[in-house]
């Protein structure tokens, strides 16, 4: 089994280049992060270069984070700073390997934003498709970002049915499925083939995997039943020292 570390919150404390080598020295496979782009690419690139780490991920900017925005492709009359966004993603991970961009949807709903979303996520795949780039969409849950466009999984592959592109894929975030939707087994085995990425993290509480509401030894096992290549993204939130909470990959690493 592969994880990937979510450097958003893990090591979150650490400068993203010193993040990617805890990373590499706590075990992980890969790293993923949030919104990187306060760094110098070629400083996060020179890092994963050292430690040998794929970068699997990113995301869109989030537009006036201190006004409360949480992404920009779902607002209607917004679409040229979405699009910018978009634009400075997939440079981004140009820049330094990155496989999959999320694109955030932002705080919307109505047939006005699905439309919006659409089209933006159109331009998205479109535009990251010979760079061999794959977006990703991902459902938040209503208690952590209520209000937000994305919510469920059924919802995001109608987006997805209505975008048609091929390098469109589902964000599967074991801990925002969970909350709203549940059923987890059946819908990682359904919905397999239109994933892009899987993360996790405890249920409610969004910490390490070792507890809560969710069995993920079972979940891991699942995917790993599944067939499932990639990297699993470790997206919890430590609540402290990081290498505090990495019980659960040695026990993985020793199973
Ligand atoms: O919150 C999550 O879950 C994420 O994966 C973030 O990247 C987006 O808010
Ligand atoms: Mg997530």
């Amino acid at each position: 089994m592969k994880f990937s570390a979510n450097l958003g919150f893990l090591w979150a404390d650490r400068p993203l280049p010193a993040a990617i080598r805890a990373a590499k020295a706590a075990g992980f496979d890969a790293v993923e992060c949030h919104w990187p782009y306060a760094v110098p690419a070629a400083e996060v690139a020179a890092a994963l270069a050292g430690t040998g780490l794929p970068m699997l991920g990113l995301n869109t900017r989030r537009g006036d984070v201190a006004a409360g925005e949480n992404g920009l492709s779902a607002l209607p009359g917004r679409s040229d700073e979405a699009r910018a966004a978009i634009d400075e993603a997939i440079a981004y991970a140009q820049a330094v390997g990155a496989g999959n961009i999320h694109v955030m949807a932002g705080f919307a709903s109505g047939e006005a934003s699905r439309d919006c979303f659409v089209a933006n996520l159109d331009y998205a795949c479109r535009n990251a498709a010979s760079h061999g780039i794959t977006i990703l969409i991902e459902p938040l849950n209503r208690y952590d970002a209520p209000g937000y466009f994305l919510t469920t999984t059924d919802q995001a592959l109608q987006i997805m049915d209505a975008v048609g592109a091929p390098n469109l894929k589902l964000m599967f975030d074991c801990y925002h499925v969970q909350l709203m939707e549940g059923d987890l087994s059946h819908r990682l085995e359904t919905l397999l083939r239109r994933i892009g990425h899987i993360q996790f993290a405890s249920v409610p509480d969004r910490g390490a995997p070792d507890h809560g509401e969710v069995n993920f030894a079972h979940v891991f096992a699942l995917v790993r039943a599944l067939g499932w290549p990639e990297p699993l993204g470790a997206e919890y939130r430590p609540g402290g020292d990081t290498d505090g909470t990495l019980g659960w990959l040695k026990a993985m690493r020793q199973g």
